[in-house]
This record gives structure tokens, sequence and C-alpha cells, in this order.
């Protein structure tokens, strides 16, 4: 049974939840994201070649690649916040590029550099952003108070941004995020700066939300947890989907063992250790060494 035939309220723990949700969807279910042949250009060079994605209610799909492969660019074409593109992107039914507003209502947003308004306290940025989101200032403020108390936070939520530490800046752009409810979220490396409690707290929140029917687009270069959250796998490489599975999938695949392994094969990534070497080798050379390094240099034709 998939859990796209039942969303238990009484969700299985993070470490037996993959499984469960592994299963493709039954023929009834609608996606939620559609993309189609998705080409992006900045000037003249092209960063995503052709995408083509689906993803359904109750979904996490562990969106993963090299740094530049093009995560980040794919999820702000999604979210309406970057503009000029070649394809298709339906999102919540509604074709994107039409430019209507509804749909945006039902989206949530953690991006990679939270841009927070830090003048503002907890307070007053958790009901700025609900009320953007269409929530009553009240309900806002209440739930975000309680979201941030649950985060263990509650001592902070009259303070000014500006004075918190980095994981409770994080902390705050999660509530912020999924205040409204939202039936998408967007989550691009959400657990940054987390320490390892609040890891494991979130990564609990997003089985659930999941197992309640949100579809969960997870961006993350953390490979032990995307391998352990997400129903389905997909990993961009050089601006095309490179693969595109449960993560019992890539491994029948590829043969390999962890999500890490897979990652590194595919992206035909296996020189850490040579560049390491050089790397500290680099940092050990003198001035002398590196005019001589200069001189022969200048000297090859
Ligand atoms: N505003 C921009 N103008 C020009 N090029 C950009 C812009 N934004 C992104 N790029 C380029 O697009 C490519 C993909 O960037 P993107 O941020 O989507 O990668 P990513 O997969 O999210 O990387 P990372 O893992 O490092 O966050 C990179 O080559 C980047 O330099």
């Amino acid at each position: 049974m998939s859990s796209f035939d039942t969303h238990p309220t009484n969700s299985s723990s993070v470490q037996d939840g993959r499984q469960n949700r592994s299963q493709p969807p039954d023929g009834s279910a609608q996606p939620v994201i559609r993309v189609r042949n998705l080409r992006k250009w900045y000037g003249s060079k092209q960063v995503l070649k052709g995408i083509d994605l689906e993803a359904y209610p109750g979904q996490i799909i562990g969106y993963i690649g090299p740094n530049g492969a093009g995560k980040s660019t794919t999820q702000k074409l999604l979210l309406g916040l970057e503009q000029g593109y070649d394809g298709y992107i339906e999102v919540l039914g509604q074709d994107i590029s039409y430019g209507g507003y509804e749909y945006k209502s039902r989206i949530g947003y953690v991006p990679e550099t939270a841009e927070i308004y830090d003048m503002l306290t907890a307070r007053e940025y958790l009901a700025f952003s609900g009320q953007l989101y269409g929530l009553p200032r009240e309900a806002a403020e209440r739930k975000g108070e309680r979201l941030l108390a649950l985060f263990g936070l509650e001592e902070m939520v009259d303070r000014r941004i500006d004075s918190f530490s980095k994981g409770m800046r994080q902390k705050v752009m999660l509530s912020a995020a999924v205040l409204h409810d939202p039936d998408v979220i967007f989550l691009d490396e959400p657990l940054s700066g987390l320490d390892a409690g609040s890891v494991a707290v979130v990564k609990e929140i997003l089985t659930r939300l999941a197992a309640r029917g949100k579809a969960i687009f997870y961006s993350s270069h953390i490979m032990d947890v995307v391998e352990k959250i997400s129903s389905r796998i997909v990993l961009l490489h050089d601006g095309q989907v490179a693969a595109d599975g449960s993560f019992a999938e890539l491994q029948a695949r590829s043969e390999e063992g962890s999500l890490e392994r897979i990652f590194n094969r595919m992206t035909g990534f296996d020189e850490q250790e040579a560049i390491a070497e050089q790397f500290c080798s680099t940092i050990a050379m003198t001035p002398e060494q590196l005019a001589a390094e200069a001189s022969e240099e200048t000297k090859r034709p």
C-alpha cells in the first residue's frame, strides 16, 4: 500500500517512512507539479537542458546534484521567483506562465540563503509572512508563537532577528514557510545551521507533513538525510535529470551502497583523495616555490 492511498495521522518514523512512500502514486492522484522540457539560459550559458518532472501529494522528492547543477534555479522557476524559461511548468494545476497568484498562497519556501527582515522580532516576522499568505494577523502570530516554542525559541519570540544565531534564523524561516499550511513545500538546504536534535525534529516533521498529503521538494547536499526521508530522488547533473527513482531503485541500478556513493559515481566524482592532497600541498607552498612555479610557466611555449 502506498502513502498515496492512505494519509495516516499516526505516521511512521523517519527510519521506516522511506519504504512506506517509495511506491508510485495510484492512478487517481493528480500531480501537484508538472515540468516538461524545462530549459533556462543565463546569458549564453544554458543552465537547465530539458528537465521533465512530476511530483504528487505525499511525496518527498530529494532533488540533488553537484554545485551549480541547477537545483536552486529549478526551484526558483517553479516558485515564479525567476522569469524567462522555455518549456512548461504547472504548479497545483496552473500553468505558471499565465502569472496568476492563487497557487502561490498554497506554496511554502525555505530559500538557501535567507533574506529575512532582521529588524523585526520573530513574532512580527511570522505575523507579517502569515498575512502575506492570507492568514489573519492574530492567527499568524499565535501559530507562529507556537511553532517557535516547539523549536525551543519561546524566549526569543519578542527579540529582533538580528540577534539570532544562524540555526535560530533557520527555525524562523522554516516556521514562516509552513505557517499557512501549504500543499507544496520547497526546501533548499533546510537543515543549514541546525543542531543534531533540531535536524531530527525537522526530519520527523517533513515525514509527517508528507503523510498528511503535502508534496515536498527537498534540495540538499546532506546525502544521508536525503536517502532516509525521500520517497523519490531526482539527481540533476549538468542541467539534466541523470536519475529519477526511489533510493532502492537507484541502488539496484548502480550497485552502489549509500546515496553518497551513487551520487559520486553518477556525477563521475572519484577524485576526492587527489584533490585533497593537492589542496594541502598548495597550502604548504612557500612564496619562493610559488614564484619559481610562475617563472616556469612563463617559460613554457
Ligand atoms: N542570476 C544568475 N545569473 C547568472 N548565472 C546564474 C544565476 N543564478 C544561477 N546562475 C548559474 O546557474 C548555474 C546553476 O546555479 P544553481 O544555483 O541553480 O545551482 P545549484 O544546483 O543550486 O548549486 P548549489 O548546489 O551550489 O546551490 C550555475 O552555473 C550558476 O552560476
